[in-house]
């Protein structure tokens, strides 16, 4: 579909607009009078996320970012499916490489709120690289609030026979400069060290920062009691962000900065770019899902930033 007919479909105003984005490919701008979300139809790819009268962005996307058919875009929020790293197929899968279609628009005036589902669909192209037999379709919804940002995946088996996959909100976060943040909520979790052989090691730290590269899968992060929420905290910009996920369906979080040596090998991404950036990735990666015909996957994930509270409860 060219910019125009999307336009002429999807566009509402003041709340949606199709607009022709970097490399001329098609973005959709949600805006309410407080926030702005960018989504690209290619890889249905959020670029942008800003509040406090749309002037704080929250989501970093590299200087040297690529946007480009069958190629990721380095930042903002890349879908992980059903793929997470590499395996039989490429690695963190297909459908951050791909243009996934607008499937409907919603616009809540009273909530101030606006949102987009885009759907993927087994495909010639899913065939070749995933098999014919997995077929399914997934939808991704994209709720964007004056304050926050609500995801929801689903995914259905339309096909005969079962299929498996990974998922993975793979979302690189701003920050004022790596010395200045830290995560919450991940002390006493197991975690995947993909940096030292896979070894399973314990978290003892209740302030997680980041000075050296870390490539770190938390297992299975549900609530216990006195349970301290997964929050990305930025002395920097006096600002915290939460994280809340379905803890049944995406129990996993992964924490990854390439630093130093890391960034010089990306060839979409800058080499100091590493202090500007995080991601925390929420998604189901030990376990993969498995779908019987016709049974439906659905989770949702949550994207909250709040002014830093004056006092940290101390767990
Ligand atoms: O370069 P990409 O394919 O986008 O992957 C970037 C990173 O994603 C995840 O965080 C993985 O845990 C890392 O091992 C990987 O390096």
């Amino acid at each position: 579909m060219t910019i125009e007919s999307l336009q002429k479909k999807w566009n509402r105003e003041n709340w949606i607009s199709i607009e022709s984005g970097k490399n001329n490919l098609p973005k959709v701008v949600l805006t309410t009078p407080n926030s702005l979300c960018e989504v690209y139809l290619h890889g249905a790819h959020i670029t942008s996320f800003k509040t406090n009268n749309k002037k704080v962005e929250h989501l970093f996307v590299s200087e040297k970012s690529i946007f480009q058919d069958l190629k990721a875009i380095r930042g903002g929020i890349p879908l992980i499916w059903p793929q997470f790293g590499p395996g039989s197929i490429q690695t963190h899968g297909f459908a951050r490489n791909i243009d996934w279609e607008i499937s409907r628009v919603f616009v809540n005036d009273k909530s101030q709120s606006v949102e987009i589902e885009f759907t993927l669909h087994s495909s010639e192209y899913s065939q070749k690289i995933w098999g014919v037999t997995n077929e399914f379709k997934t939808t991704y919804t994209v709720t964007l609030h004056a304050d926050h940002l609500d995801l929801g995946f689903d995914v259905r088996n339309v096909g005969q026979i079962p299929i498996e996959f990974q998922l993975a909100f793979h979302t690189y976060y701003s920050i004022s400069d790596i010395e200045n943040v830290h995560v919450l909520g991940l002390k006493n979790r197991d975690y995947i060290d993909k940096l030292d052989n896979m070894k399973i090691v314990k978290e003892q730290r209740r302030e997680l920062t980041v000075r050296s590269e870390v490539d770190s899968v938390y297992l299975n992060v549900v609530p216990e009691q006195n349970y301290q929420p997964l929050q990305l905290v930025d002395l920097g910009r006096k600002q915290t962000v939460t994280l809340t996920y379905d803890y049944q369906n995406i129990p996993d979080v992964v924490v990854w900065n390439p630093w130093i040596e890391k960034s010089k090998k990306m060839d979409d991404f800058q080499d100091d770019e590493y202090k500007q950036m995080i991601c925390i990735e929420v998604g189901v990666i030990n376990k993969p899902i498995k779908l019987t015909t016709n049974q439906l996957f659905q989770t949702k994930h949550s994207i909250i930033p709040s002014p830093m509270p004056a006092k940290e409860p101390s767990l």
